[in-house]
């Protein structure tokens, strides 16, 4: 579903990421990490459109997107929940969703403006898919809160949903279970593995190694930009190249 075929980039003559193949499958759930200043977040930014690759291709099922913006490839089915908790301040629950929804419906401005029938039809539509989507990731009881009443762990989800919202066909999650305590990342690990098993395409980068390695499939490590492995958890975990790449640095590939 996703290819990446020797994309770099750098800044200022530094690599952040430096000739890397990846292949996603559909399906699949995929994790990326690697120590600090691995380049992770920059090949996620590359893959989501908010950076430019530098040299190198991105396919999404089958369309060169690499010189696409980001809403294009919103458009295509790439739905993106950055760090942190990107939400809409003074905006419900269910109103934070509803924004996620609206790239896929085209109502137009103009019925927008002038009140037509179609635009109240889309409206209503995108309300019940939001409610879904609240339901799916356990929140349809936050449905009427702010968004910024809910807490650290909820406002995550909050994201995740209104990344749903959209329909995506792949999902890319950077550093979902930041900031996290451990109730919250448990109840997060299930949520994604529940979106595994319902056939969504996810692609999770994450500092947390044993967050990911619990939840998916395949994992990639990046270390200098570069990818250094590739496989399942447990071969990825006995690499000599993966272990020599955490030695010393503050995270640990055991966590
Ligand atoms: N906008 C930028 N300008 C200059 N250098 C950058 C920029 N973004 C990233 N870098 C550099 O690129 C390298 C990779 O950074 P990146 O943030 O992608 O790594 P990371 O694996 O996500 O790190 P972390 O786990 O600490 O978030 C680092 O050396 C970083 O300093």
């Amino acid at each position: 579903m996703l290819t990446l075929a020797g994309v770099s980039r750098s800044f200022g003559g530094v690599y952040a990421v430096r000739d890397v193949d990846l292949d996603v499958a559909d399906g699949e759930l995929r994790g990326i990490i690697g120590p600090n200043g691995a380049g992770k977040s920059t090949l996620f930014n590359v893959i989501g459109g908010q950076l430019a690759a530098d040299s190198g291709t991105v396919t999404f099922g089958g369309t060169r997107i690499d010189r696409l913006p980001p809403h294009r490839r919103a458009a295509l089915g790439i739905a993106v929940v950055f760090q942190g908790a990107r939400i809409f301040r003074g905006m419900t629950a269910l109103e934070n969703v509803m924004v996620g929804a609206h790239a896929s419906f085209d109502s137009g401005f103009l019925s927008a403006v002038l009140r037509l029938p179609r635009h109240f039809r889309a409206e209503r539509a995108i309300r019940s898919r939001a409610v879904e989507c609240l339901e799916r990731t356990g929140l349809a009881d936050w449905a009427d809160r702010p968004a910024e009443a809910l807490p650290l762990g909820q406002q995550r989800a909050l994201q995740v949903a209104r990344a749903l919202c959209g329909q995506p066909k792949l999902l890319l999650l950077d550093e979902p279970a930041s900031g996290l305590r451990a109730a919250e990342r448990e109840r997060l690990s299930v949520l994604i593995g529940q979106l595994h098993v319902d056939g969504l395409t996810m692609l999770l980068v994450e500092h947390d190694v044993g967050f990911v390695m619990r939840l998916v499939d395949r994992v990639t490590v990046l270390d200098l930009g570069a990818v250094i492995a590739d496989g399942t958890a447990a071969e990825v975990r006995a690499d000599p190249k993966v272990v020599a790449a955490y030695l010393g640095k503050t995270s640990e590939v055991t966590t």
